[in-house]
């Protein structure tokens, strides 16, 4: 369990982290999410003794990190994947790490094999590739056999069989009972790996829920409908009152403000032919962004584009010549 109350850093000229309080329960995994500059890493520093908080507390298990007299059997942390000597093989790394707290050989060796590292183990570090780098990494979390896992973008530079690795290996131990915290900024992965999930804004927690519920609070009650006769459709919906309607493609609608059952039931009565009628389900991607929105602070120069630009009189409809959106009953 990892423990956060009023925690709080602030630099000359930023808070990195201002009065942030959270829980981090062991049996779940918990996603660490947040714009770029939101406090993360600055969070993670500080649960693991490497910043010193401004005011406020961190403790895991009850004990601030700094008086753990074996910390790597305590708390297993991939922080920075480059901060290894690099001359070193990753074998001996893993072997002075292991010396420092009397961990034995045997244990150095499982920790390869359960990474994959076992072809590489002899190579020099600053040969390996990122993804190599970050399985290193890992393994050097998993040596103390810790109870709690800390683990900033273990993901970073993996391809997708190591994406899927990190995500099975990462569930088995929240499985087993430990308490796993990980950073990403890959939305989907954090969706099937997460099932809880703090958000930072601007160094606040701006949520801290359920992944399920993160994702259902931002649910659109929308249908998305198939159809070789969209604008007959469209023209039946139209004429119920509330209903609107977006034209996302040639032959797909989505319908807001009518059940599917109902836009069966009028599609019937005039003889329009549906091939499909699906709930339109929110990605967390999509979630994350409406509750982080006013909370980023670096946007990309498109952004303002489109931003500057939606203003310009002279600017087409930006919908294209496919998607458009009607509404009636003026209920939007
Ligand atoms: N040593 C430092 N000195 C001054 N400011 C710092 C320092 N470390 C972090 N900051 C500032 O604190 C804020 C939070 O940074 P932090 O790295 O914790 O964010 P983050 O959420 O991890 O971002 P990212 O997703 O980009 O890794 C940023 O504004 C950053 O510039």
């Amino acid at each position: 369990m990892i423990e956060a109350q009023r925690l709080t850093k602030r630099y000359p000229d930023a808070t990195a982290v201002d009065g942030v309080s959270f829980t981090i329960r062991p049996g779940i995994v918990t996603g660490f999410l947040g714009p770029n500059g939101a406090g993360k890493s600055t969070t993670m520093r500080m649960i693991m003794g490497l910043d010193r908080p401004t005011a406020g507390t961190v403790t895991v298990n009850g004990t601030s990190y700094a008086r753990f007299r074996a910390p790597l059997g305590e708390v297993g942390a991939l922080l920075d994947a480059k901060a290894v000597h690099r001359g070193r093989s990753a074998e001996n790394h893993l072997l002075s790490l292991a010396a420092t707290h009397g961990i034995a050989r045997r244990r150095v060796h499982d920790v390869i094999e359960a990474t994959g590292l076992s072809t590489v183990a002899r190579k020099r570090v600053g040969t390996f590739s990122l993804g190599m780098g970050q399985r290193l990494g890992i393994a050097a979390a998993l040596l103390g056999d810790p109870q709690t896992l800390i683990l900033d973008e273990p993901v970073n530079g993996l391809d997708p069989e190591g994406v899927l690795w990190v995500r099975t290996l990462l569930r088995g131990l929240a499985a087993e009972g430990r308490t796993v915290f990980l950073s990403s900024h890959l939305m989907s992965e954090m969706a099937l790996t997460a099932d809880h999930l703090v958000i930072l804004g601007r160094g606040r927690v701006i949520v801290d829920a359920p992944t399920r519920e993160v994702v259902g609070r931002a649910q659109k009650a929308a249908v998305q409908v198939t159809t070789p006769m969209g604008a007959e459709l469209e023209r039946v919906l139209l004429r119920h009152p509330g209903v609107s309607v977006v034209v996302i493609d040639r032959g797909i609608l989505e319908v807001t403000g009518i059940d599917a059952p109902r836009i069966a039931a009028a599609a019937s009565v005039e003889g329009i032919v549906l091939h499909g009628l699906a709930p339109v389900h929110v990605s967390l991607e999509e979630a994350y962004m409406q509750l982080t929105a006013d909370a980023v602070e670096y946007r990309s120069s498109s952004d303002l584009t489109d931003r500057v630009d939606s203003t310009d009189p002279a600017r087409p409809d930006p919908s294209g010549p496919v998607s458009h959106d009607r509404t009636t009953g003026g209920s939007r």
